[in-house]
């Protein structure tokens, strides 16, 4: 089906704010960093989607996936799971350092619009659409090969934003070490309370 014949539900779904950019997030040009080595999406890990993001202008954050072997589903063709995984890197990496608001994904939807080959890089656009109250809402499009080669899959998440003790309390204990292991991501430079 193509892109507009697909049903547009609203989006965001609930009223919400404006998001605000947070003042001690990177700015235009800023190449981000891995928020945490070990991450799937774009810490240092074989076969990992080795994401790389770098802020962009008017709250728009663009990250590369290089699709290789290691991602495919059918033979030659990324697999449409970790499509939906590098939306989710792509996303939450938006959210947290544009906004500087620790969350987790509530809700992750994908529209698959073409089929994404292996060899290509996916370039995907993100950007924050709206806040409500804990609630933020985030959407992004991956684009074949260039920044504005044709759009091959769509995504909209919900970021529920959570307190530090999320990570710790669940994860790894060490976890806010860990996380600081980037150093724009120094914990105590968050809007930490939800
Ligand atoms: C710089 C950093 C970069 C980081 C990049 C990381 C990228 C990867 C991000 C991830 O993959 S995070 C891992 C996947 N997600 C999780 O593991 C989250 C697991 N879920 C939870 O821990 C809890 O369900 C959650 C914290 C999301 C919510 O639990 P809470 O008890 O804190 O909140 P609650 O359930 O009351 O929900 C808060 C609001 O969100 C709404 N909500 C929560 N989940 C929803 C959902 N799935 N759909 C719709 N609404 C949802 C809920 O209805 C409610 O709305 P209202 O405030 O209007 O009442």
């Amino acid at each position: 089906m193509s892109d507009e014949r697909r049903p547009a539900n609203p989006w965001p779904p609930v009223e919400t704010q404006r998001p605000e950019i947070h003042p001690k997030a990177p700015g235009p040009g800023t190449d981000l960093e891995m928020h945490y080595t070990e991450c799937f999406g774009c810490g240092d890990v074989d076969n990992g989607l080795h994401i790389h993001s770098t802020v962009g202008e008017s709250g728009v954050v663009h990250s590369r996936f290089p699709v290789t072997r290691a991602h495919q589903g059918a033979p030659g063709l990324a697999h449409g799971g970790l499509l939906a995984c590098a939306f989710d890197e792509a996303l939450g990496s938006t959210v947290g350092n544009l906004l500087r608001r620790p969350a987790v994904t509530g809700k992750l939807e994908t529209d698959f619009l073409r089929p994404v080959p292996v060899g290509t890089t996916l370039f995907i656009a993100a950007r924050v659409d709206g806040v409500a109250g804990r609630k933020i809402y985030a959407s992004a499009d991956g684009h074949l090969n260039s920044a504005d080669g044709p759009v091959a899959v769509r995504a909209r998440g919900l970021f529920i934003q959570v307190g530090l003790e999320h990570f710790t309390t669940h994860g790894d204990a060490d976890a806010l070490a860990k996380f600081t292991q980037a150093p724009r991501l120094r914990h105590d430079d968050w809007d930490i309370n939800p």
